[in-house]
């Protein structure tokens, strides 16, 4: 929490502090001022003293009114622009999170840190502006005063007071890991609930709609019992404090009488001694607010911090693309490849070069490596051993931008953003005129539908759910056609085209893009034959590499899924 709590204005919190002493000084001061005025006052039959008194009571109450205003305000502000910040600062930091990242946290865990967390923590913080430094001096003050007032009849706080606390502390040691539970099972919640959300066909489709509710059940029940648990015993704090009170309240009343009947004690002091008694009991109902707080607002600190303080798995170049014509413009050497915590290497000492204006395909089974391979061209990880090189320049020691500006990818899952489709052409390219956007367009084979629609107005769904997936895919496509880039990457992306626009696209890239590499991933036989070279992938290691012809020729892999294609074609006529 100290960490999170040196982000926000330490200025404007102690100014919220200021008006909070002035209001508990006001507050606590003002059932003396009850005793004098009716001991001196009401007792003594002396008008001028109760005139006066009273309007030193009036102006302690408008100062009190006028910094709870203030305190209010200012503690609002601060712990509002604190969630602010720390939205922005988790939202940054996803963003430069690489693929290692995104796979240690899950999409709906990071969602509800940046929500629900955030929240938690504002909430801590509001509160602790206004009641945490509040409860200690009603406690201690009211103590004290009420001791100078009647030493006598204060001392049944000394025993109270510490051991509500105690009950308190003891509270607090066992909610804590409830709360922990909590924003774990709030992380499943949501986890479950966008999986059916997105997979809500597949669900219907398989009538799984029971199994699916009876998913969200179970964890909606382990996330209410464990709320039950912790807010109970939460909860059970209260009354406790009540019953003492109420407990110490009749024993003052009682021995105050005792001694105002014996002739030891005014009225007036047992009234402001019983006055204090509910500011101290005031002090102690705040304290049970915030203990409730703590503990849910520490957890939710430390998941924030766990996003904030997270070292990032890869760290940025320093080095600019070099421009090298004589050394190859990509070249894998001796690469390998495992994903985090999996048993063995996706990729075992791979190496292959791409020169300038060559176009190299990649094919092979599904589960071969294909996306991996592109994924760590693009540095999305960081390879095993072994090295990746932009004309000879290990992409390691690049500047992370310089990469990414190298590289046009279209990665497998066709991704357009809620817009138009000039907003999502646009994103690879930001200053491109219309006429480019067009020309992207053309190359992708998407002028048609795009005319068709309303041009480069035409609103894009969110997910682009109103394209059909091929038209989505030539959207993608063109994206990537409009960003001039050293290296052009498809991963499986000519997969939803027809054969015959399939054939268009890869004729465009070859006439349009001579001096760029291009990596062209792809199942079809149809897609790859007309490469530069051919890459043929099994299982992590390259079992053919080669010219369609010599591959068709000689590589037993290739030829078997030349065969397959060959079957599917004939199955399907
Ligand atoms: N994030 C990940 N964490 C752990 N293992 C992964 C991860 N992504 C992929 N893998 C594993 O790496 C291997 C290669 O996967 P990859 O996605 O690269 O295959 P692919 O050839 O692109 O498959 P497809 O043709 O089906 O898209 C698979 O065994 C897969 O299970």
């Amino acid at each position: 929490m100290g960490k999170i709590i040196k982000r926000m204005s330490i200025s404007k919190a102690l100014i919220a502090i200021v008006f909070l002493l002035i209001q508990a000084g006001c507050d606590l001061y003002i059932p003396t001022l009850t005793a004098k005025m009716i001991n001196q006052g009401v007792v003594a039959a002396d008008m001028g003293a109760i005139l006066q008194i009273g309007g030193i009571m009036l102006s302690f109450s408008l100062a009190s009114f006028a910094a709870a205003l203030l305190n209010t305000y200012i503690s609002a502000k601060v712990s509002y622009r604190l969630g602010n910040d720390l939205r922005e600062a988790i939202y940054k930091k996803i963003t430069a999170f690489s693929n290692v990242e995104f796979d240690r946290f899950s999409a709906s865990s990071l969602i509800t840190r940046n929500t629900n967390d955030v929240t938690q923590v504002q909430s801590l913080v509001e509160m602790g502006l206004k009641f945490l430094i509040l409860t200690p001096i009603y406690l201690i003050g009211g103590m004290y005063l009420s001791f100078r007032l009647s030493p006598a009849l204060t001392s049944s706080y000394l025993i109270v007071v510490p051991l509500l606390l105690g009950i308190a502390f003891v509270i607090f040691h066992f909610t804590n890991p409830l709360f922990e539970k909590m924003q774990t099972s709030i992380d499943n919640l949501n986890r479950i609930f966008k999986e059916g959300l997105t997979g809500i066909k597949v669900i219907h489709a398989f009538n799984k709609e029971e199994t699916e509710y009876q998913r969200y059940k179970t964890e909606n029940d382990a996330y209410t019992k464990v709320s039950i648990r912790s807010n109970t015993m939460l909860n059970f704090l209260m009354p406790f404090m009540s019953l003492a009170m109420s407990l110490v309240t009749i024993a003052i009343t009682w021995f105050g009488a005792g001694f105002i009947d014996s002739g030891s004690m005014e009225i007036g002091t047992l009234i402001g001694v019983i006055a204090y008694t509910s500011q101290i009991l005031m002090g102690v109902a705040l304290l049970t607010n915030i203990v409730s707080s703590i503990p849910r607002g520490q957890v939710s600190a430390r998941r924030i911090n766990e996003i904030l303080d997270l070292p990032l798995a890869l760290t940025d170049g320093s080095q600019e693309i070099p421009q090298n014509p004589d050394t190859p413009l990509l070249a894998f050497d001796h690469v390998s490849f495992r994903y985090e915590g999996a048993e063995k290497n996706v990729f075992e000492d791979i190496s292959f070069t791409v020169n300038q204006g060559e176009s190299l395909a990649i094919i092979g089974s599904t589960g071969s490596g294909k996306t991996t391979l592109v994924n760590l061209l693009s540095r999305f990880y960081d390879v095993t051993a072994g090295k990746i090189k932009l004309f000879g320049q290990s992409t390691n020691d690049l500047k992370e931008e310089a990469l990414r500006n190298a590289i046009s990818l279209v990665p497998q899952k066709n991704t357009l953003f809620f817009g138009t489709v000039r907003d999502n052409l646009l994103i690879a390219q930001p200053e491109a005129t219309d006429e480019q956007v067009w020309q992207a367009l053309e190359l992708a084979k998407a002028t048609d539908f795009v005319q068709a629609a309303n041009g480069l107005e035409t609103a894009v769904e969110k997910n682009g759910d109103n394209f059909s997936g091929g038209q989505k895919q030539r959207l993608c496509l063109a994206r990537a056609f409009l960003k001039e880039a050293a290296i052009y990457v498809f991963d499986d992306s000519f997969s939803a085209l027809d054969f015959k626009t399939d054939a268009l696209i890869q004729q465009n890239l070859k006439l349009n893009f001579h001096q760029a590499a291009k990596i062209i991933v792809a199942q079809r036989i149809a897609t790859v034959r007309h490469a530069s070279r051919i890459l043929v992938l099994n299982e992590g290691k390259i079992v053919g590499y080669g010219i369609h012809e010599e591959l068709a020729a000689e590589n037993a892999v290739y030829q078997e899924i030349m065969q397959s294609q060959t079957e599917e074609k004939g199955a399907a006529a």
